[in-house]
C-alpha cells in the first residue's frame, strides 16, 4: 500500500462530480495493483461528455495504467487485481454482461507510437469496419472519407488511399491510426501521449484535431507536456503516485491551483 499523500495540511480536493446527464466515464473507488503492489489508490472522478479530460503528474504516477484500466487492457495482465468501479454512460466496465469486444470499441485506445497496420491507407481505415459488418463498398468508402476527414487526414490522402500507410509521415500516421478508431464511432478517444514522438507541426495538428473532435465524443488525454494540457484540455487531473491530487477546470489548475503539490508539478520544481 502506499503512503498517503495527504500530508500537506489542506484538506483533500472535494470530489467534482456531474450530473447523469453530463457524466461519461464515473470511476469510484477504483484501486489497482501489479503484482499486489499499488498502482492505483482509491481514484474517485467523474469525467463529463463531449469534453477533454487531461491526466498529469510525474512519471509512474499511474496515467496510462488509469487509461489503460478505462477500455479493461489490464484484462490480459494475469498479475493485474483491481477494486471499485469505472462506469461508462452508466454501466458498470466490470459488469459479467459487459461485452469486452464492444467496451473497446466504444473506447478507442490511440498510443504514443504510431502503429499504423503493413496494408494501405484506405485498408486501414477499413480494417475494423470490416471486423465488425459487412457493408456495401460505397457505403464503406463513405466512412472512410468521413474517418479521413474527421482526422483531418483526407486533403493530404485522397489521392493516394491505396499506397502504404508506413509511407505516410509520423504525424500523418498519427492521425491516419485516429481515423482507424474513429470509423467504428467510439463515444471516448483515449489518448497516451499522442504527440510525443511527433515534430512540433504535427504536434499541433494532433493539438487541433483533439479540440474539433470533442464535438464527436468524449476524449481523455495523458501529456507529460503541460502547454499540451493547457491548450487542448478542459478539465485537468493531477496525480501522483497513484492518487488524485487535484482535479478540475484546466484553467483554475493552472492558474490557480489549490494544493501547493500541484503548484510545484505544474511549475516543473517536482517531475
Ligand atoms: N505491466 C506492468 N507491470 C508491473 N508494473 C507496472 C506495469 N505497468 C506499470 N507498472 C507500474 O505502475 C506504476 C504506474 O505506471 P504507469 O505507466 O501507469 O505510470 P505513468 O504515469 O503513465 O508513467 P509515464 O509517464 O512514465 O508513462 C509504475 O510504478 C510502474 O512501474
Amino acid at each position: 500500500m502506499l503512503a498517503s499523500l495527504s500530508s500537506e495540511n489542506v484538506a483533500p480536493a472535494p470530489v467534482m462530480r456531474f450530473s447523469a446527464e453530463q457524466c461519461c466515464l464515473s470511476i469510484a473507488q477504483f484501486y489497482l495493483a501489479y503484482a499486489g503492489k499499488t498502482a492505483l489508490h482509491d481514484l474517485t472522478l467523474d469525467l463529463p461528455r463531449h469534453h477533454v479530460t487531461a491526466f498529469i503528474g510525474p512519471s509512474g504516477c499511474g496515467k496510462s495504467t488509469l487509461l489503460r484500466a478505462i477500455n479493461r487492457l489490464h484484462d490480459l495482465n494475469e498479475s493485474v487485481t483491481h477494486s471499485g468501479h469505472i462506469q461508462l454512460e452508466g454501466q458498470d466496465i466490470h459488469a459479467p454482461d459487459m461485452n469486452v469486444t464492444e467496451l473497446r470499441r466504444r473506447v478507442g485506445m490511440v498510443f504514443q507510437t504510431p502503429n499504423p497496420f503493413p496494408m494501405s491507407i484506405y485498408e486501414n481505415v477499413a480494417f475494423g469496419l470490416r471486423l465488425q459488418q459487412r457493408l456495401p463498398k460505397r457505403k464503406r468508402d463513405d466512412i472512410i472519407e468521413w474517418a479521413l476527414t474527421s482526422a483531418a487526414l483526407w486533403d493530404e490522402v485522397k489521392d493516394q488511399l491505396h499506397r502504404s500507410a508506413w509511407q505516410l509521415s509520423g504525424g500523418q500516421q498519427q492521425r491516419l491510426v485516429i481515423a482507424r478508431t474513429l470509423a467504428i464511432k467510439p463515444d471516448v478517444l483515449l489518448l497516451d501521449e499522442p504527440a510525443s514522438a511527433l515534430d512540433p507541426i504535427s504536434t499541433l495538428k494532433i493539438e487541433e484535431l483533439i479540440r474539433n473532435l470533442k464535438s464527436q465524443l468524449t476524449l481523455v488525454l495523458v501529456t507529460h507536456n503541460m502547454q499540451q494540457a493547457a491548450r487542448v484540455s478542459d478539465y485537468t487531473a493531477f496525480l501522483q503516485q497513484g492518487e488524485l491530487v487535484e482535479y478540475g477546470p484546466t484553467d483554475q489548475v493552472f492558474t490557480n491551483p489549490r494544493l501547493q503539490r500541484t503548484e510545484n508539478y505544474i511549475t516543473g520544481r517536482i517531475t
